[in-house]
C-alpha cells in the first residue's frame, strides 16, 4: 500500500470571469521513505493540488478525484475540517514564506510548543525540551536563547528552519515542502535543502517537494511529476528524466538549464512552445505514465 495515491484529481475555481480549471486530472504516487518532485512553471497546478489534498483550498474550487487516500484511507469521504484533523498530524506542509508563515506576535518556541500541545500529550516539561530538541535538529544556535526570540529577529534562513522544525515537531510520515527555497538566499538554499533531505532520510519520511528548479529536483527527488498548465505531463524516476525525458515540455525545460545551452543564446521553454503546447499537433498527453 502506497503511503499517498492520488488519482485523476482536477480542480476548478469558480471565478467572476467564469470557471477556471487549474488542475485537469492528475496522479501523484508517494511511498513511505520517498521523495517525488512536483515540477513545472508559474501557474501549472503544483500548490492547488497540495492544497486540495490538505483540504485547504477556499469555497469557490471544486475538487475531484478518482481516488484520493492515505495509507489505504480514503480522504475523499471526509470534509475539509475532518481531513484536516486526520492527517493533521502525519502531513505537514512548508510554504515559501517563511516570515510569513509564523505569527510575527508570537516567540518561536511558543509556536513551536503549539503545534505540540495540538497534536501529542506531552506535559510542559516534556514539550519545553522537545522544542529545545527541534530547534537543535534544525541547526538553531544556541537554541536555549533563541526559543524567546520573535520571528522578525532571526533572518529568512533561520524563520525556514522554525518552519521545518514546527512541521516536523509530530514526526509526520509526509511533508510537503512548497518551493521551500525560492525566498531565501542563494548559499543558504543549499542548507536549507540539507537540513530537509537529512531529516527526511533519518526519519525516513515521505518529501514532496514542490519546485520549478530543476536543480533542486536533480539533487533531492527520487521520482518526478512535471506539470504545465494544470496538465500532468511526464512521471519518470530522477534518472530516466534527466538522462532520456519523454514528453517535450520535459526535453524544453531542461534544454533551457544554463549547463544544456549550446549556441550564445540560452534557450526558454517558450522556444519549444510548438512542441508541447495542445492543438499544435504535438501532444501534451505523451508523456510515459500519463496515468500511472
Ligand atoms: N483561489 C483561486 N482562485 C482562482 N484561481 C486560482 C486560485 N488559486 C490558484 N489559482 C490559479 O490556479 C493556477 C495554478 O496555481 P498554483 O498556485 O497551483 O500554481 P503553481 O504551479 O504552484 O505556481 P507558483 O510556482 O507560482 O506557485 C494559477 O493559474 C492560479 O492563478
Amino acid at each position: 500500500m502506497s503511503l499517498l495515491e492520488i488519482r485523476n484529481l482536477s480542480v476548478e475555481f469558480d471565478t467572476a470571469s467564469g470557471p477556471f480549471r487549474a488542475l485537469a486530472g492528475v496522479d501523484y504516487t508517494v511511498e513511505a521513505g520517498e521523495v517525488l518532485a512536483i515540477v513545472g512553471e508559474s501557474g501549472s497546478g503544483k500548490s492547488v493540488a497540495m492544497l486540495a489534498l490538505m483540504g485547504l483550498l477556499p469555497d469557490t474550487a471544486t475538487v475531484t478525484a478518482d481516488k484520493m487516500t492515505f495509507e489505504g484511507t480514503d480522504l475523499r469521504s471526509l470534509s475539509a475540517a475532518r481531513r484536516r484533523k486526520v492527517i493533521g498530524k502525519d502531513i505537514s506542509m512548508i510554504f515559501q514564506e517563511p516570515i510569513a508563515s509564523l505569527n510575527p506576535c508570537f516567540t518561536v518556541g511558543f509556536q513551536l510548543d503549539e503545534a505540540l500541545k495540538t497534536h501529542t500529550k506531552l506535559d510542559r516539561r516534556q514539550r519545553r525540551d522537545r522544542v529545545i530538541e527541534l530547534l537543535t535538529a534544525v541547526g538553531i544556535p544556541e537554541p536555549e536563547r533563541r526559543v524567546g526570540a520573535f520571528p522578525h529577529q532571526m533572518s529568512g534562513g533561520q524563520c525556514q528552519r522554525v518552519m521545518i522544525a514546527i512541521a516536523t515537531a509530530c514526526n509526520p510520515k509526509l511533508l510537503i515542502a512548497d518551493e521551500p527555497t525560492t525566498a531565501l538566499d542563494v548559499t543558504i538554499q543549499k542548507q536549507i535543502l540539507d537540513l530537509l533531505t537529512g531529516l527526511q532520510r533519518n526519519h525516513g519520511m515521505g518529501l514532496i517537494m514542490i519546485t520549478h528548479d530543476m536543480g533542486v529536483v536533480a539533487e533531492t527527488a527520487d521520482r518526478v511529476v512535471v506539470q504545465y498548465q494544470g496538465r500532468q505531463m511526464e512521471t519518470a524516476d530522477v534518472l530516466t528524466l534527466f538522462e532520456n525525458p519523454s514528453n517535450p515540455y520535459t526535453k524544453a525545460l531542461l534544454s533551457a538549464l544554463p549547463e544544456n545551452a549550446t549556441g550564445d543564446r540560452l534557450p526558454t521553454v517558450a522556444d519549444f512552445a510548438r512542441d508541447f503546447t495542445p492543438g499544435t499537433g504535438n501532444g501534451a498527453d505523451t508523456g510515459r505514465e500519463a496515468r500511472s
